[in-house]
């Protein structure tokens, strides 16, 4: 029996450079699995209640799904059918009806340090301004360097930049995996290893969301798949679900399959990075769910919730 692709598909993304290359990305390798043609294959971009809001904290502005809900409600209406998201960006909880189809061969999950005044995160002065609007970064950066101080910057790779060659913060940290995809690796200072500085869960890793019904974008989904990521994400997502974090919660987390086994990290920190539980875990590839949320469950019985809320 031969799989049968949709004729055509509307991929429903944001509207930033970032999102684009996703989207890009996302296309070219549908057109090479499912030989269907570029124009088969339109790129719908939506801006999101995220993208417009850019004086606060994410974690201020009423929490989750605010990149993903006006893509799922396209998904929903049928104005796109396969949408493409950052995974880290992507809430644990989808919408009745959405699933996630698969995730694209993860790029690199590392964090880098930019800075024009240190070569390292390890050698700014004391005193000196991190911006970051994540408060799992600013949290690690406070861990590893109390007498740092952390600043809320937003917006994106091109705007962070400007404040930093404005002087308005001496140094940022930002995920490879974006850098690369806009070919702006190259504005890296240093690469922070994971041992030192985890990731978040599902940086580095492209969503893929569809309807759960639509057999013939499941199967194209499917046919870009990457099997080792979406096991990781699986392990990585359940740890998220199980630690129920808030936004306002610093959370690392990051898998990663060898052979047959998956291993995983896992970190909860308080926000001023004073605090922290650490939890690693090894299992089968058939586990990576049961895997994350023990480790989830793990994190909160050492942990509390008081610092699980902050
Ligand atoms: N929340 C913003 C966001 N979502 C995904 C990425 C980078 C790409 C990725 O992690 O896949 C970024 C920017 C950043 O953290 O530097």
């Amino acid at each position: 029996m031969s799989i049968i692709f949709p004729e055509r598909m509307v991929i429903g993304t944001r509207a930033s450079p970032l999102a684009l290359a996703q989207a890009e990305e996302t296309r070219a390798r549908l057109v090479a699995a499912t030989g269907l043609s570029p124009d088969a294959l339109p790129l719908l971009p939506l801006t999101t209640t995220g993208d417009k809001i850019q004086d606060r904290a994410l974690s201020e502005a009423g929490g989750k799904g605010l990149f993903t809900k006006e893509l799922d409600a396209a998904l929903m209406a049928g104005s796109a059918d396969l949408t493409v998201h950052s995974a880290k960006d992507l809430p644990t909880e989808l919408p009745e009806g959405l699933l996630v189809a698969g995730y694209l061969p993860r790029e690199d999950v590392r964090d880098v340090f930019i800075s024009r005044r240190a070569d390292s995160l390890m050698s700014l002065p004391a005193g000196a301004v991190v911006g970051s609007a994540s408060l799992r970064r600013q949290a690690q950066i406070l861990r590893a360097r109390p007498d740092l101080k952390v600043a809320l910057l937003r917006g994106n790779v091109a705007t962070r930049l400007a404040r930093l060659d404005e002087g308005r913060v001496d140094a940022t940290l930002l995920a490879l995996a974006g850098l690369k995809r806009l070919g702006k690796a190259d504005v890296a200072t240093a690469i922070l290893e994971t041992d030192d500085f985890l990731p978040a869960v599902g940086q580095g890793a492209i969503a893929l969301v569809a309807r759960a019904g639509d057999s013939a974008v499941l199967a194209a989904a499917a046919a870009i798949a990457c099997r080792d990521t979406g096991i990781a994400l699986a392990a990585e997502r359940a740890f998220l679900r199980a630690l129920d974090g808030s936004c306002r919660t610093p959370i690392a987390g990051h898998a990663t399959v060898h052979g047959e086994s998956l291993r995983f990290c896992g970190l909860v920190l308080s926000p001023d990075g004073s605090r922290s539980v650490a939890v690693a875990r090894e299992g089968g590839l058939g586990d990576a769910e049961a895997l994350g949320e023990d480790a989830g469950r793990a994190v909160i019985a050492e942990a509390g919730l008081d610092l699980l809320r902050g």
